[in-house]
């Protein structure tokens, strides 16, 4: 037990600590946010990177359009006494409890991904309780990746190549979000290479095999990574950058396993999802994507700016074939009109050429980001009793 007063620590843009009850109220939040389905196949589904982002998206979304049954898979760190626990553990327990309340089935492994043995654990529970994997979805997003075949542990950077990248980005460790101007020299091929090692689709095709090898792919299988694009004003960061590189990779290992013969004989299909921006502890490490974000959402209100749940119903809905696959000329599927409309667009590089004047003008959107920042570490959230002490040794779902 440890029952303690928590104020929330920050470390320039980093928060350190999460409230556990804060973090269970934004999934709480999201899943009465996603409107109720029973009725379909409850097909089996393995989500790796479940417990924020995207990847929570995907299980919150899953279990109430289509009843998932299945596994999701993170690393997220336990409270030790000192500090508590990460915001994804106390995401992850939130959403068993619901899986509970609910009668679902679906259980939560702790563990590094990247790792051979992580395959094998999980390949035994979707032996032991589920069978054949229908959908595989990868959301991974990590700085740091141990190669299990040579050992070697590769460092994802976030740099534009060729050239410099000078742009404004957001302060959001001040009280008042401000405007700075952040300058990042080009990365080096070796930091290419070490970044698509991280974030690019090695990993994703050993998972596939692994299952494969374990006869663990069901007919009609499907899987889908994680990928963006974004807007013309980050790219020299983002898409032309050494995390560019990796996306393109991860596309690229979508074609390659879509033709594979591993799927052919299951009539099994791989894609990627280009889901749109969102705020994530991931995406809030990429400067400039910050100060992106919040004028994209100045734009767009509340109504306009699609949340990872809302996507994430859409994703389901095509990899289940309730709806048409919305794919463009890559094979992709495309979540992201949305930010990517052209009248969109033209609009945040107004805000963009001028971000000072476009901040003083409207703080909405830099608002909302900093909420959104708080939120991802259970702080700021509605209905939270913050003045009184809180358990923040929460026990990790059980497996049994
Ligand atoms: N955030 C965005 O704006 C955005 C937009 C489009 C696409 N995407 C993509 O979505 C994917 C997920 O990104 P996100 O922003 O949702 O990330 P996130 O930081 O919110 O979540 C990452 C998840 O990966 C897990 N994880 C990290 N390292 C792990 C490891 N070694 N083993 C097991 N689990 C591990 C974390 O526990 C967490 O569940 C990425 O491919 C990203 O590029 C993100």
């Amino acid at each position: 037990m440890s029952l303690r007063q928590i104020e929330p620590k920050q470390r320039g843009f980093l928060i350190v600590n999460s409230h556990p009850e804060g973090a269970a109220r934004t999934v709480r939040d999201m899943w009465e946010a996603v409107p109720a389905r029973t009725d379909g196949r409850r097909p089996v589904a393995l989500v790796l990177g479940h417990s924020a982002g995207y990847g929570l998206a995907t299980v919150v979304a899953g279990l109430r359009r289509h009843g998932i049954r299945g596994i999701g898979v993170a690393f997220e760190a336990p409270d030790t006494g000192r500090r508590t626990a990460g915001a994804g553990w106390y995401r992850t327990a939130a959403t068993a409890e619901l899986v509970a309340e609910e009668g679902h089935d679906f259980r939560f492994v702790n563990t590094d991904a990247f790792s051979d043995d992580a395959r094998s654990r999980v390949a035994d529970l979707l032996e032991e309780h589920y069978g054949p994997v229908d959908h595989l979805v990868y959301s991974l997003a990590a700085p740091r990746r141990t190669d299990p075949g040579t050992g070697e542990v590769h460092h994802s950077v976030i740099k534009p190549l060729g050239a410099a990248y000078e742009a404004p980005a957001l302060d959001f460790s001040a009280a008042t979000p401000a405007v700075t101007w952040t300058r990042l020299e080009p990365g080096t091929d070796a930091e290419a290479r070490a970044t698509v090692a991280v974030m690019g689709g090695d990993d994703w095709a050993l998972w596939v095999r692994a299952l494969a090898s374990r006869g663990l792919l069901a007919d009609g299988f499907t899987t889908a990574a994680l990928t963006y694009v974004g807007s013309e004003v980050t790219a020299p960061v983002y898409r032309h950058g050494t995390i560019g590189a990796a996306k393109e990779h991860l596309e690229r290992t979508a074609r390659d396993l879509d033709g594979s013969a591993l799927l052919k004989e299951k009539d099994g299909r791989a894609f990627t999802v280009v889901a749109g921006a969102a705020v994530t502890q991931a995406s809030t490490a990429i400067p400039s994507i910050a100060l992106y974000t919040s004028f994209l959402r100045t734009v767009l209100g509340d109504g306009g700016f699609r949340t990872t749940a809302e996507q994430a119903v859409d994703l389901w809905d095509q990899l289940e074939g309730r709806t048409p696959l919305i794919l463009d000329e890559e094979g992709r599927i495309r979540l992201d009109g949305w930010e990517l409309d052209p009248g969109v667009q033209e609009r945040v590089r107004e805000l963009w050429a001028d971000p000072q004047h476009a901040l003083d003008a409207s703080r909405s959107g830099a608002d909302w980001f900093m909420k959104q920042v708080r939120a991802l570490y259970g702080w700021d959230v509605g209905n939270v009793a913050y003045g009184r002490p809180v358990e923040t040794d929460v026990p990790w779902p059980a497996l049994g």
